[in-house]
């Protein structure tokens, strides 16, 4: 579905991704995992047109890399970057709407559908999105991006700052999010989750993937998790 051949990527001069070989199949929790500065965040922002790349980006056998970030949302990938991207003086109902899509096709989600899958987000659907909790302000731009109908969405630091209690919770949405077909690129630094809840698992070191496997070969990996995750 999502395929990255020899992909490298650019900030100005600085050449910061080295070759990077990754795919998600349909319906898939894939989780990509590093040390900060390994390069996951640089790899889904050249996915989503964001940053400078060459090398492949395939998306439904489709070339995307060069594509503006609009289209490559609109071909059906969404990004949930790391900083809660959310419009404060906006509510919650509002930032909402501006998610949509606005196709003439029928999208996979409702509002209503979105308030019964976050019930916090409904009883706060006229509350101003900056007076919100960092986890409701998480779960807010999930569900902004998923009313654009993504078939793939690739959520950065998801649980970042969140009490444990709601990292759990954001575990069980991302499930939920499989259960309707929608494919996860889960970019993660903390371990548990990405084990507990993703099929496949890439770790990422210096711009490289420096492994791939299942989460049980990667807990069985203790000189990988040594050298690459642990701090
Ligand atoms: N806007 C930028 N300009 C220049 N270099 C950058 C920029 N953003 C990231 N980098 C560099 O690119 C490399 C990869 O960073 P990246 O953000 O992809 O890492 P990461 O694994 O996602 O970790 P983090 O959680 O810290 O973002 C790092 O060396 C970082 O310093």
């Amino acid at each position: 579905m999502l395929q990255l051949k020899d992909l490298h990527a650019f900030y100005g001069k600085s050449h910061v991704l080295h070759g990077v070989n990754m795919d998600v199949k349909p319906g898939e929790i894939v989780a990509l995992l590093g040390r900060n500065g390994s390069g996951r965040s640089t790899t889904a922002k050249t996915i989503m047109g964001l940053v400078d790349g060459h090398g492949s980006v395939k998306w439904r056998d489709q070339e995307i890399l060069g594509k503006k970030a609009f289209q490559i949302a609109h071909a059906g990938i969404g990004y949930v970057p790391e900083n809660r991207d959310i419009f404060p003086k906006l509510t919650v109902h509002q930032n909402l709407m501006l998610g949509e899509k606005g196709t003439a096709k029928k999208p996979r989600w409702s509002f209503d559908d979105m308030y019964q899958m976050f019930p916090r987000l409904k009883e706060r659907q006229h509350t101003e999105a900056g007076v919100l909790s960092g986890g409701e302000q998480q779960m807010l731009t999930l569900c902004r991006t998923l009313m654009g109908d993504p078939d793939l969405i690739m959520i950065d630091e998801p649980t970042e700052g969140l009490a444990p209690k709601i990292v759990e919770l954001v575990a069980e949405y991302l499930k939920e999010l499989k259960r309707r077909g929608i494919s996860v690129l889960l970019v993660e630094q903390k371990l548990t989750i990405a084990l507990e809840i993703s099929e496949r698992c890439y770790v990422m070191g210096h711009g490289q993937v420096v492994f791939e496997g299942t989460p049980s070969q990667l807990r069985a990996d203790a000189a990988i998790r040594k050298e690459w995750l642990e701090v």
